[in-house]
C-alpha cells in the first residue's frame, strides 16, 4: 500500500500508551486508597534492591502556550511557590511513612508546567528537604524540564550541586510565525546560552523537545528549526507529534484547524525531521525519541534496558514510581494511581493529612501480560507469546501484517522498518480493553 493510503488508514484516535490500561480505561470503582497503599508496600518490598523513581509535577507557567497538552496553572504570581513546595514535602512524608523507611532513589524527574518557574533557592529547599528522607543510589539519574526563556545560571548551578546532570529544554519550534500562533517564544540564542552554560557546569545529557504538526508549520520552517537545533548538538531530541485535543485543552482553540497540518502534510513534516535527525547521527529510540550514539538512551537499546513510563523513555527501570504533585500518576507495577488535577483539590487532600489520590486501577493478570507486550513493542520492536498468539490478537494483527508493518511467526511479532512510524497503532492490537469497549466520543489524539 502507498504511504498516502497507509496514512489515511492508520490516522485514527489512538492512546499514546504511556500506561496500560490507558487512563480512560481504569477501573476506578474497584480501586481504593487502602489497596493502593498495600500495592506500594508490596512492590517496594519485592524490588527493594532496585530503588524507586520519583516524579515531581511543578504545574506553574507564566503564560499559556496555546498548543500545550500538559497539566498547567498559569500565573505570574510567584507567591504560589512556597505553599506548593510545603504540600509536596508533606506528600513525600506520607509516602515515606507508608514505606516505613527512607527509600533509595534511582531516578528523580522534575516535570511540569515549568520547574524553572520556581526560584533556584526554592528548588534547592524542595530537593534538600526531600533528600533528608531518602538516599540517592550511586547511579541515580536526576533530571528536570526547563524553559529556555527563564532558566538562569543559578538554576543550573544549584540543581547540578544537588546531583542533577540532565535537563530537557522545551523548544517546540523556532519559526516566529509558529511561535506567534502558539504564544510561545524563545530564540536559538537563548537555547544556545542555556545549553553551553549547562555543559560548562557539567551536565552530561541535554534533551530538546520539538513538535511536528503545530499550527502554521511549514517544511522550510521546520527544516530551519531542526538545523538550528542540531547545530547545538543536544544529546537527545524528542520529536513529538502534535496532539490536538481541544475538548481537553481549550487553549488549542486559539488557532483555527485550517492552520494545523494534518494527514499527508503532517507526515511529510515527520519524515523531513526524521531524515534530518538521522543524517545528523541521531538514531531513533522507540517512539518520538532520538539520541546520539554517545547517549545512555542509545546504549539502553543494545543492552535491552530501554523502558517506557509516564515520563517517556528511560533506562532506569524501577517497578515503583511515585508521582508527587498535581495530576501526577504513580505506578506500583500492579496498580496505578493519579492525584487530583487542580491545585486546590490537591491542597485540600494534603491539608486533611491524606494521600491525595483521586483515582486508580489495580492491574489484573491479563492487564500485566498485555502491559508487557505493549512495553515490548514500544521499547524492543518485538514481542512473543510462549504458548502461541491468541486468536483475537492474530485477527487484529492481520491488517498490520498485510500492510507490512509487522512480521509474524508462530510465537513472535516483529516490527518492520515501515512499522516503526505506526507503533501506537500496533500496540492497539493488544489492547483488549479498547476492543471490548470502543469509546463513544474521541478520547485520544490521532496517531499521526
Ligand atoms: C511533561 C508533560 C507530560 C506529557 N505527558 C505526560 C506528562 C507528565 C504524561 C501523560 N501523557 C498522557 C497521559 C495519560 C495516560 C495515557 O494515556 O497513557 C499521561 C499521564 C497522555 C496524553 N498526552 C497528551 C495527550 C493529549 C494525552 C491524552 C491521550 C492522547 O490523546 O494521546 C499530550 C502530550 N503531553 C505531553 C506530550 C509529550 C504529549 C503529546 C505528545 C507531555
Ligand atoms: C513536555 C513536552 O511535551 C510536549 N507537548 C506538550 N503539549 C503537547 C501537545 N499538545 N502535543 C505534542 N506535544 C506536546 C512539548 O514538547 C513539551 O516540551
Ligand atoms: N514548560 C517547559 C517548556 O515549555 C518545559 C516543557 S513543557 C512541560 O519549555
Ligand atoms: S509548553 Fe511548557 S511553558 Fe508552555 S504552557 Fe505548557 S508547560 Fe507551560
Amino acid at each position: 500500500m502507498e504511504t498516502a493510503s497507509l496514512l489515511k488508514k492508520y490516522n485514527v484516535a489512538v492512546p499514546r500508551y504511556t500506561s496500560y490500561p490507558t487512563v480512560p480505561y481504569w477501573d476506578n470503582e474497584n480501586f481504593n486508597l487502602n489497596d493502593w497503599k498495600q500495592n506500594v508496600i508490596k512492590t517496594y518490598a519485592d524490588y527493594k534492591q532496585e530503588g524507586i523513581s520519583l516524579y515531581i509535577h511543578l504545574p506553574f507557567c507564566e503564560s499559556l502556550c496555546t498548543y500545550c497538552g500538559c497539566n498547567t496553572r498559569i500565573t505570574k504570581n510567584h507567591s504560589v511557590e512556597q505553599p506548593y513546595i510545603d504540600a509536596l514535602l508533606q506528600e513525600w512524608k506520607m509516602y515515606v511513612a507508608i514505606l516505613g523507611e527512607t527509600p533509595k532513589i534511582k531516578e528523580l524527574h522534575l516535570g511540569g508546567g515549568t520547574p524553572t518557574f520556581f526560584s533556584a533557592e526554592n528548588l534547592e529547599v524542595l530537593i534538600t528537604i526531600l533528600l533528608q528522607n531518602a538516599e540517592l543510589s550511586a547511579d541515580a539519574e536526576l533530571s528536570f524540564e526547563a524553559h529556555p526563556a527563564n532558566t538562569t545560571p543559578a538554576h543550573l548551578k544549584i540543581l547540578y550541586a544537588l546531583g542533577f546532570s540532565r535537563l530537557s529544554l522545551g523548544i517546540q519550534d523556532f519559526d516566529p510565525k509558529v511561535q506567534f500562533l502558539i504564544n510561545r517564544f524563545q530564540t536559538p540564542k537563548e537555547v544556545a546560552t542555556v545549553t553551553s552554560t549547562a555543559r560548562e557546569i557539567g551536565y552530561t545529557s541535554i534533551n530538546y523537545d520539538l513538535i511536528y504538526g503545530l499550527p502554521g508549520q511549514t517544511l522550510s520552517g521546520l527544516n530551519e528549526t531542526i538545523n538550528e537545533s542540531i547545530a547545538m548538538k543536544p544529546d537527545r531530541i524528542a520529536f513529538y507529534s502534535y496532539a490536538h485535543v481541544p475538548w481537553l485543552k481549550p487553549g488549542q482553540r486559539h488557532y483555527t484547524e485550517k492552520d494545523i497540518p494534518v494527514g499527508d502534510e503532517k507526515f511529510a513534516l515527520y519524515q523531513l525531521g526524521r531524515n534530518l535527525l538521522t543524517e545528523a547521527g541521531y538514531r531513533d529510540v522507540g517512539m518520538d525519541h532520538f539520541a546520539l550514539k554517545t547517549d545512555s538512551l542509545f546504549e539502553a537499546i543494545n543492552t535491552q534496558k530501554l523502558h517506557r513510563n509516564f515520563m517517556g523513555y528511560t533506562n532506569q527501570h524501577t517497578h515503583l514510581l511515585i508521582g508527587l504533585g498535581v495530576s501526577s500518576i504513580s505506578d506500583a507495577w500492579t496498580a496505578f494511581a493519579q492525584n487530583p488535577k487542580t491545585v486546590e483539590a490537591y491542597f485540600d487532600k494534603i491539608q486533611q493529612g491524606q494521600l491525595p489520590i483521586e483515582k486508580g486501577h489495580l492491574l489484573t493478570d491479563e492487564d500485566l501480560e498485555i502491559r508487557n507486550h505493549i512495553l515490548n513493542i514500544m521499547c524492543r520492536e518485538k514481542t512473543s507469546y510462549q504458548k502461541g498468539i491468541p486468536a483475537a490478537v492474530q485477527g487484529r494483527l492481520k491488517p498490520l501484517l498485510v500492510d507490512e508493518l509487522i512480521t509474524v511467526d508462530d510465537t513472535e511479532i516483529k516490527i518492520t522498518a515501515r512499522g516503526k512510524s505506526f507503533l501506537r497503532n500496533i500496540c492497539m492490537a493488544f489492547d483488549e480493553k479498547l476492543w471490548l469497549k470502543q469509546p463513544k466520543t474521541q478520547l485520544f489524539s490521532s496517531s499521526i
